[in-house]
């Protein structure tokens, strides 16, 4: 299925009609800029179009209060005075006689997505929409929203499609406080917003957007914030609180529909923003939600007002909802200490209400919610000087050209199993070199004459191969002795290929310690028995009381242990082994792989015993890029278990920066 892609040059036909400083960066070239961004890379081509459409009252109606609506509606027929003192009544926003005809298809265009996924027309999509909706409330118009396009979107996903769960994901740098007051009190809708803060002193400068507005009533813990008090938040930051926070509520949650307020304001180079993120972290950021929800994505445009990074933002995060292997996710650092204090407030206020942060830490001694009122005083009083506007400006490198391998998924089998259609069966067609042979005779052959081990090896050789050379994306190998197969293409790797390789082993099994201690290997496995190697930097046992069995616990040890660290790792190669009677269920393993995909450009190799034929066709669906199924709203997991991730967590964040999740004191 394909990604839906709306958007209609009328909602360019508005702009700003007087001086207003606060509102000069609202322009239309921001829509022009980023359509022709997506045509120009042929990114518009692969997507589907779908045209807009005019929002109803009904649909308005479905947020809005009918008194605000006859308001706007009065605006097309008003002269430019009228318009200023219409405009007056609220904040940061202005009015023109085309808006409300512009705001009508922008909520339609919402709508229009919706309809596309819901109805499995598409996968997922992107409307690229002005004006903007997350700040509009009920009643009022705020930073150049009118109507709240991703809050009707999402009642009407439940209205029109008995949808039980949305969650609304907004990575726009402010807080969409009018998505927040819309479903406080609804547990159906989980809002999770990142936003500048700096201790309320950052637009809209509201109490309720601090990380202890958790939600009202029925609705407490469905409302996550996390204020960013610091500007120059960087992409670990980011990637941290994803991992940490909004991931596991997510998997904990388990929505039926994702929507994401897609701002563009929070990547680097925005006046609003003064953030440090490059554009490719839309790449990770869309590919962590696509395994959610049977990856029914709708993203929709918030805000972004550096043209430049929010074109390339855009193509970004399009071309990973088209599939695309997203790039590496290079050089990430350590979170900043402001944002680890955030994460630890968040998730300290939210353990009560998520299973998956019960056991998160109490809020930091230096504890930030106070700094709010001393900052706020110091502000007044230093107040009289000048407010310095040093807009130096930003550069960044343009991410990297996304180039997919001309062979998405090959797959080496043993006769008689057929290949699963787009995949390509592959046999190492060169007479395998002598050199190789004698190696593997030597150390990976039992009986050295057996023939077709040695061609499987030998295939499973040039995989490694080809994907180095980016002819093939990822690979599937049955294998007769997995451990052995996986010692020969990490050896290989090790010597013959220029990356890293991270092998995670799931399942108990003999893994020789091959983790060179000089980085060129990282090992993580996932057993349910105690390993017998000596835990290091490079080699991560990680010990579940039920193994891989257990789904919560599972689960979290990927989203907390694994992905910060494979993240933070960066390899070139991933080898994913599946060891025998591993107790790994299907939407469990496609979870895994879909969300491994996310590193080493989507090179991944799947090991997996010739007797697991009858997993061979979801672990090709996943590699192929499909989204995995959902898993199902997540309950607790064994104690143990949380004990034992929790305590390796702490052993392994001073080599892993990505794992912590508290500020050091
Ligand atoms: N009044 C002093 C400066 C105010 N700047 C904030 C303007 C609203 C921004 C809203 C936005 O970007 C939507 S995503
Ligand atoms: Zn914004």
């Amino acid at each position: 299925m394909g990604t839906a892609l709306i958007y209609d040059e009328e909602m360019t036909k508005y702009k700003l009609l007087w001086v207003d400083p606060a509102c000069k960066i609202e322009v239309p070239e921001r829509l022009t800029v980023s359509h022709e961004a997506l045509v120009e890379t042929g990114m518009a081509d692969r997507c589907i179009s779908i045209p807009v459409r005019e929002a109803t009252d009904a649909d308005i109606l479905l947020v809005h209060s009918e008194e605000y609506l006859e308001g706007v509606k009065t605006t097309p027929y008003m002269t430019l005075e009228e318009l200023q003192e219409f405009t007056q009544q609220y904040g940061d926003v202005y009015f023109h006689p085309n808006i409300y005809h512009c705001a009508k298809l922008a909520i339609g265009a919402s709508l229009q997505l919706v309809d596309s996924v819901m109805t499995g027309k598409v996968r997922n999509g992107m409307a690229l929409v002005r004006p903007p909706g997350h700040h509009s409330m009920r009643s009022a118009a705020s930073g150049f929203c009118v109507f709240n396009n991703v809050a009707i979107a999402a009642r009407y996903a439940k209205q029109q499609y008995g949808v039980q769960r949305v969650l609304i994901v907004d990575w726009d740098i402010h807080h969409g406080q009018g998505v927040q007051y819309c479903f406080e009190d609804d547990p159906s809708v989980l809002y999770f917003s990142w936003h500048r803060y700096e201790h309320q002193d950052f637009w809209p400068q509201l109490r309720e957007s601090d990380f202890d507005s958790v939600g009202k009533m029925k609705g407490a813990g469905f409302n996550v914030n996390v204020p960013w008090n610091k500007v120059k938040m960087h992409n670990s930051d980011y990637l941290s609180v994803f991992f940490h926070v909004l991931l596991p509520v997510a998997y904990e949650f388990s929505p039926d529909l994702v929507m994401v307020c897609a701002g563009f304001d929070s990547a680097i180079g925005d006046p609003e923003g003064e953030m440090c993120a490059t554009p490719d972290i839309f790449a990770h950021l869309t590919h962590l939600l696509m395994n959610l929800a049977g990856g029914k994505v709708c993203a929709v445009l918030e805000g972004g007002y550096n043209l430049t990074s929010l074109a390339q933002s855009v193509c970004q995060t399009v071309q990973t909802l088209l599939g695309d292997p997203a790039p590496r996710p290079a050089n990430l650092g350590s979170p900043c200490k402001s944002a680890l204090e955030s994460l630890q407030c968040v998730r300290s206020a939210h353990r009560q209400y998520w299973t998956c942060l019960k056991h998160a830490a109490d809020l930091p001694t230096s504890d930030i919610s106070t700094k709010r009122i001393k900052l706020k005083e110091e502000k007044e009083k230093m107040f009289k000087g000048e407010q310095d506007e040093s807009t130096e400006e930003k550069v960044w490198t343009q991410p990297p050209k996304r180039v997919t391998p001309p062979i998405r998924t090959a797959v080496v089998l043993p006769d008689g199993v057929t290949c699963p259609d787009q995949c390509k069966r592959f046999s190492s067609s060169a007479d395998p070199d002598p050199l190789v042979v004698n190696k593997l005779r030597e150390n990976y052959l039992k009986d050295g004459d057996d023939s077709n081990a040695l061609a499987t090896l030998s295939s499973l050789i040039g995989l490694a191969d080809k994907m180095e050379k980016n002819e093939i994306c990822s690979g599937l190998v049955l294998v007769r002795d997995v451990s052995m197969a996986m010692m020969c293409v990490v050896q290989h790797a090790a010597t013959a290929l220029s990356n890293r390789v991270l092998v995670v082993c799931v399942g108990d099994g003999k893994v020789q310690n091959y983790c060179s201690q000089d980085g060129k290997t990282l090992v993580v496995q996932f057993s349910s028995r105690k390993s017998e190697e000596e835990e290091s930097r490079y080699y991560i046992p990680v010990c579940l009381k039920k193994g891989c069995s257990d789904v919560p616990g599972f689960i979290h040890s990927i989203l907390g242990l694994l992905l910060p660290m494979g993240y933070e790792y960066d390899p070139g190669l991933v080898v994913l082994a599946q060891m025998p009677d591993s107790g790994i269920c299907d939407s469990v393993w496609q979870q895994l792989i879909g969300l491994l995909q996310g590193l080493a450009q989507g090179h991944i190799l799947v090991l997996m015993k010739e007797d697991g034929r009858a997993c061979v066709g979801p672990t090709a669906s996943s590699l192929l890029g499909n989204a995995a199924p959902s898993l199902g709203q997540l309950h607790a997991s064994l104690p143990e278990d949380v004990e034992a991730v929790e305590s390796l967590r702490h052993r392994l964040e001073g080599y892993w920066k990505l794992l912590q999740t508290t500020a050091a004191d």
